[in-house]
Order: C-alpha cells, then sequence, then structure tokens
C-alpha cells in the first residue's frame, strides 16, 4: 500500500516543516486538496503556497482538484511538476480530452469518483488515465467519517484488471488503521490519510507505518 498524507491537517502555520516530515517519515506521495469554495463548500491553497510545498517535499505531490474549471486549474499547476492531477468526473463535460491534455503535459491523470458515481462510468476512460482515486467521505472538509465503498472498489478492480492492469487504485476520506486491511483486500493500492497520519498519538512515523499493509 503507498501512503499519500493529505496535508489539509498539517499545520498551515509551519506548512513546510510538516512537509518535510511526513516526507522524511516515509510516505510515498504528498496529498494537496484544492478546494475553490464552488465545487466544495471549503477553500484551501493556490500555486503559491503549493509552489512551498513542492520546495519543501521529497517524495512527489498528488494534486486532488475539487473545483469548478478544471482546466484552468491544471494549467495553475502543471508548472509545479506534480506526479499526478486528479480531476473530479462529476464537474467535467470532457474528461476524456482533460485526461489526455495532462498526458500531454507529462503529468499522470487521475480521475476522482464521489461517493455516490459508479464506478462504471469510467469503463471508457480507464485506458486513458493512470489512476482513479474513489472518495470515501463527501469532498469538502478533513475528518470525516468513512462512507462504505467496498462494493464500488471490488467492481472498479474488476473493471481496472480488465481493461487497464496498470491504472491505480486509490481511496481518499476517512482512512486509519482499523479499515486499511479491508480497503486493500477490496482493491485499494494507495491509501489517502490526513487526520490519522498528523493527529497520531505516537507520530508521523508509526502512522504512516500502520498504513503500510
Ligand atoms: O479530499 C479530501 C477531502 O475532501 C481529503 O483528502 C481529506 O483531506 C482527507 O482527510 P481525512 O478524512 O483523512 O481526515
Ligand atoms: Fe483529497
Amino acid at each position: 500500500m503507498l501512503v499519500a498524507p493529505s496535508i489539509l491537517s498539517a499545520d498551515f502555520g509551519s506548512l513546510a516543516r510538516d512537509v518535510k516530515a511526513i516526507c522524511d517519515a516515509g510516505c510515498d506521495l504528498v496529498h494537496v486538496d484544492v478546494m475553490d469554495g464552488h465545487f466544495v463548500p471549503n477553500l484551501t491553497i493556490g500555486p503559491v503556497v503549493v509552489s512551498a510545498v513542492a520546495e519543501a517535499a521529497t517524495k512527489p505531490l498528488d494534486i486532488h482538484l475539487m473545483v469548478e474549471n478544471n482546466t484552468f486549474f491544471v494549467d495553475l499547476f502543471a508548472p509545479l511538476n506534480p506526479e499526478y492531477i486528479s480531476f473530479h468526473i462529476e464537474e467535467e463535460k470532457h474528461p476524456h480530452r482533460l485526461a489526455q491534455y495532462i498526458r500531454s503535459l507529462g503529468i499522470k491523470p487521475a480521475i476522482v469518483l464521489n461517493p455516490h458515481t459508479p464506478a462504471e462510468s469510467l469503463e471508457y476512460l480507464l485506458p486513458y488515465i493512470d489512476m482513479v482515486l474513489v472518495m470515501s467521505v463527501n469532498p469538502g472538509f478533513g475528518g470525516q467519517k468513512f462512507i462504505d465503498v467496498y462494493e464500488k472498489l471490488r467492481r472498479l478492480r474488476d473493471l481496472r484488471d480488465r481493461i487497464n492492469p496498470d491504472c491505480l487504485i486509490e481511496v481518499d476520506g476517512g482512512v486509519n488503521d482499523a479499515n486499511i486491511g479491508a480497503l486493500k483486500d477490496a482493491g485499494v493500492d494507495v491509501c489517502v490519510a490526513g487526520s490519522y497520519v498528523f493527529k497520531h498519538a505516537d507520530g508521523l512515523e508509526a502512522a504512516i507505518g500502520s498504513l503500510k499493509v
């Protein structure tokens, strides 16, 4: 299991310190939640702050867009050379075109599914993406309760194995040491965890280590 801590739960007053710390503690990706106050009822960070994150990080960035105008935001963040840029299928009229555009910039495209969006909506998109991000909370906030998406993950894994075995499956929202084993069994390759990692009583290394199942 690859581990991508969400910096939404970091201390924003000491963001560079926290980004360095999760990288030193063994994370695989740094998950960055970009929210525009329109697609979701929360507003986070733009390219000025994320460029400071990119400078502090020694692991690749995984940028999760929760915005209305995806292409505008892709163009804002692409110069920071993230490993992945993910966009929500619920907000994109032309997901096929946008995935290919992200690839043309040398970045791995990922598509996000809200908890209610079926796995099957990706059937014809899977060849064009490198990762699917399944939300296990409604997007917008850290620290929410995990929503059961196991059945969707299993269906997605079957589709992925049939259509594009190289595509990773990532899960985001309410992930912790109690559900990580079941998530792995359901086909998850990459987990995002914010509050669990940053608020763990035994520190970042113990938290990240406990998710590497
Ligand atoms: O995208 C989101 C929320 O919209 C996430 O990345 C959260 O930041 C995860 O936080 P936890 O549920 O792990 O606290
Ligand atoms: Fe996220």
